[in-house]
């Protein structure tokens, strides 16, 4: 896939007068792909709002070069730019006193130029960009009068209007609850893979990374930077190196985490499939290691047949059946 934007030995941060240099991140090497959805993570403060104003022309890096279609970004001008590259911040935009429907309309800018009357054309994008993201009955709302969720959703539609190869979004999926956030993920995927865009986002939300990114880019607060698709990174350990800390386990299995108890005990635990996955849940939660060991002093079966029983063994006790976690996870905290 083609290399749409790229970045050799970029060194990004802050600089004035008063309080001299801040180097955040330095000597990043990156390529941003056409047709891939990539995923810029990190923990608070590493500097991914830096990278991505950077990478989109807002702001200048302290060294090195960005470079658009082979071209430095700084030598472009701002119309250039923007039929290249839409760019979605976390800034708040409900002071501006416009309709969503105008807000999106802006998206269309680059092409009519700022007085110049909408074509048809433009409408139509227009009106397709609200659907793409499902605020076609919010048109005519004032950008003050929607909640958090629905106002990022219209700056996505924004960037959708400016239709170019490059969009680069922060933290798009903040606000928005869980089907929200599948669907607009869902949405930016398919928007590289089908469009050939090149998108990148950045985002705390691990799980949605996994799912739907073709590459992550993970930086670190040690300065160090890690490329790759999340099944390379998993695989890789990288993954587990990266989110691990004192006290939570990045499970390479299931792609969540857990909390590490240093008073944790085995248990043994018989069975299989999704009944095996929330039992050892649970089982974590409650400070056991569900295990595959057989003899241990505690052992949970999982009966088959519907609904579900689980059959408890202690030492020197009567095994008893349960009928569900809720009571099982009472009787092994009793125990
Ligand atoms: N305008 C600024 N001037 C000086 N330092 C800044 C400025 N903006 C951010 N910083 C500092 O730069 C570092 C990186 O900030 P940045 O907002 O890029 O982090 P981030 O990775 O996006 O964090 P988060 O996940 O919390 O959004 C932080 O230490 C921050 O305090």
């Amino acid at each position: 896939m083609e290399v749409v934007l790229s970045a050799k030995g970029l060194t990004i941060g802050y600089s004035n007068k008063k309080e001299g240099t801040l180097e955040v991140q330095r000597g990043l090497n990156l390529e941003l792909r056409a047709g891939e959805l990539t995923s810029l993570m990190g923990q608070n403060g590493v500097g991914k709002s830096t990278l991505i104003r950077c990478l989109a022309g807002f702001s200048d890096p302290l060294k090195g070069e960005v470079l658009v279609h082979g071209k430095p970004i700084g030598k472009l001008s701002e119309r250039e730019i923007s039929k290249l590259v839409s760019v979605v911040l976390t800034e708040n935009i409900s002071q501006i006193g416009l309709s969503v429907y105008e807000l999106v309309s802006t998206g269309r800018y680059p092409y009519t130029g700022f007085f110049a009357k909408l074509s048809a054309e433009d409408h139509a994008k227009v009106e397709e960009s609200l659907q793409a993201v499902g605020m076609s009955s919010f048109a005519d709302r004032m950008l003050n009068e929607l909640s958090d969720g629905e106002r990022q959703k219209v700056m996505v539609a924004k960037a959708l209007a400016q239709e170019t190869p490059i969009v680069i979004l922060d933290e798009p999926t903040a606000f928005l609850d869980l089907p929200s956030r599948i669907e607009l993920m869902n949405l930016l995927h398919q928007l590289a893979s089908e469009h050939e865009k090149a998108v990148l986002l950045s985002t705390h939300d691990l799980e949605q990374a996994l799912r739907f990114s073709d590459t992550i880019w993970l930086i670190d607060g040690e300065k160090s930077f890690e490329c790759g698709s999340p099944e390379d990174l998993l695989l890789q350990g990288k993954l587990k190196a990266f989110f691990g800390r004192d006290g939570i386990i990045f499970d390479n299995h299931s792609g969540t985490f857990r909390t590490e108890n240093p008073f944790s005990r085995e248990i043994e635990l018989i069975g299989d499939g999704l009944i095996r996955h929330w039992v050892a849940n649970a089982l974590y939660r409650n400070g056991f290691t569900p295990s595959m060991e057989q003899n241990l002093p505690l052992c949970i079966e999982i009966c088959s047949g519907f609904p579900t029983e689980f059959i408890l063994s202690k030492p020197n006790a009567v095994s008893v059946k349960m009928g569900s976690v809720a009571s099982l996870m009472r009787e092994l905290r009793a125990s």
